[in-house]
C-alpha cells in the first residue's frame, strides 16, 4: 500500500515543525509548498537528513510548484503572515485573505479530494473564506484553534491543581480571538468538573478567572515573548492530532472551527465548536448545552467572527 500524502501549504515555521512531526509520527510522504524559492526545499533537504538517524522512510520534498501537491491526502495551510507585538489577529485578514484565495485555488485544481486543515489567522475568517474558494466540500474542510486553545487552557489547569496534564481536559470553543470561549462547566480532571473542584476547596473562583483570562490571551502572551513572530510548536502539534484523526480514522472529538448550519443558533459560519473527527472528514458537530453565561460569551464571538467575514467580502467581492 502507498504511503500516505500530506501536503504542508507554507513552509514557515509552523509549516517545517509540522513537517517534523509528520516525518518522525510516520504519517506518510510530506511535500512542503512555498512561494519562497529554496525555502521548502532547504528545510525538506534538512529534514530529510533526520532520516537516517530516526530511522524513517517517508520521503520530505519542498517545491513551489502546487503540482506537487496532486493526490494529497491531507493538506494543511499554514500560509501567510504571522502578527508581530502590537498586532492583532484580524490585523492579518487583508493579507492572509490574498493569499486564501491563491492557496484555494491552488487546492481546487490540485488536490481536491484532499482533507484540509486550516491555520492561517485570523482564523475562523480565513477557514471560511479558503472553503469559498477551494469549493471543496464544508467537511472537507476545517479550522484548527480549539485544539491548541484547550491545549492551553489544560495545561494551566494542570498546573493549578497539580496533577498530570493526561487527566485533565478542557473545551475552547468560539472564535480564534480575544473573545474564545473556555467552558469551565465541561473542563474536568478525571471526570471531576472544574466548578466541583472549587466547591471542594482544590482551587478558587478567582484562581480559574485567571486562567481563563491567560487561556484567551495565550497567543499574545507567546507573541510578546518571541517579539518576531507567533507560537509554533503548539499549534503544529494541534494540526498533526487533527490530521491523524482523519488519517486514522480515530473519530476524536476535538473542538475545531467548523462550517454550521443552524447548530448553536449559527448558520453559515465557521466557528469553534466539539466535532468528530474521522475518515470522513468532520463526521458530527456535537452541540453540548451550554450555561448561561457560556452561551451569552459564545454569541459575542460569534459576532466578532460575523464581522471579519463583512470585512473579507468588502475586500473581495467574489466572496459575497
Ligand atoms: N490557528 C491557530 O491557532 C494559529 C494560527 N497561526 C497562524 O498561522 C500562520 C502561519 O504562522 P507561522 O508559520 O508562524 O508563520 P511564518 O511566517 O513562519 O510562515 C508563513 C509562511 O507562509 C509563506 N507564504 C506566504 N504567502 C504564501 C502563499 N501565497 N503561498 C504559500 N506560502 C505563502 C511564507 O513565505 C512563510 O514561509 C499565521 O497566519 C499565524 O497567525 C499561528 C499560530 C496558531
Ligand atoms: O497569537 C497568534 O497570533 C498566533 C495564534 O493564533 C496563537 O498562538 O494562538
Amino acid at each position: 500500500m502507498a504511503r500516505k500524502k500530506i501536503a504542508l501549504i507554507g513552509a514557515g515555521n509552523i509549516g517545517g515543525t509540522l513537517a517534523h512531526l509528520a516525518a518522525l509520527k510516520g504519517l506518510g510522504d510530506v511535500v512542503l509548498f512555498d512561494v519562497v524559492e529554496g525555502v521548502p526545499q532547504g528545510k525538506a533537504l534538512d529534514l530529510s537528513q533526520c532520516s537516517p538517524v530516526e530511522g524513517f522512510d517517508a520521503k520530505v520534498t519542498g517545491t513551489n510548484d502546487y503540482k506537487d501537491i496532486a493526490g494529497a491526502d491531507v493538506i494543511i495551510v499554514t500560509a501567510g503572515v504571522a502578527r508581530k507585538p502590537g498586532m492583532s489577529r484580524d490585523d492579518l485578514l487583508g493579507i492572509n485573505l490574498k493569499v486564501m484565495k491563491a492557496v484555494g485555488e491552488g487546492i481546487a485544481a490540485n488536490a481536491p479530494d484532499a482533507f484540509v486543515i486550516c491555520i492561517t489567522n485570523p482564523l475562523d475568517a480565513m477557514v471560511w473564506a479558503l472553503r469559498e474558494f477551494s469549493g471543496l466540500p464544508h467537511h472537507m474542510v476545517v479550522g484548527m484553534a480549539g485544539v491548541l486553545d484547550s491545549a492551553r487552557f489544560s495545561h494551566f489547569l494542570a498546573e493549578e491543581f497539580q496533577v498530570s496534564v493526561k487527566d485533565v481536559t478542557s473545551f475552547v470553543l468560539g472564535g480564534h480571538g480575544d473573545t474564545m470561549v473556555p467552558v469551565i462547566q465541561y473542563s474536568t480532571v478525571s471526570g471531576i468538573p472544574v466548578p466541583d473542584l472549587i466547591a471542594m476547596g482544590r482551587s478558587s473562583q478567582e484562581k480559574i478567572d485567571a486562567i481563563v483570562k491567560r487561556t484567551r490571551g495565550g497567543g499574545g502572551e507567546i507573541v510578546a515573548l518571541l517579539k518576531t513572530g507567533s507560537a509554533y510548536y503548539a499549534p503544529a502539534t494541534s494540526g498533526i492530532a487533527m490530521a491523524e484523526a482523519y488519517l486514522y480514522d480515530q473519530k476524536r472529538v476535538l473542538p475545531a472551527a467548523a462550517h454550521l448550519t443552524g447548530q448553536y443558533g449559527i448558520d453559515n459560519l465557521y466557528v469553534g465548536v466539539p466535532v468528530v473527527i474521522g475518515g470522513g472528514g468532520v463526521e458530527q458537530i456535537v452541540e453540548i448545552a451550554l450555561d448561561d453565561e457560556a452561551k451569552g460569551n459564545l454569541s459575542v464571538s460569534v459576532d466578532a467572527v460575523k464581522e471579519l467575514l463583512v470585512a473579507c467580502k468588502a475586500i473581495d467581492g467574489s466572496l459575497n
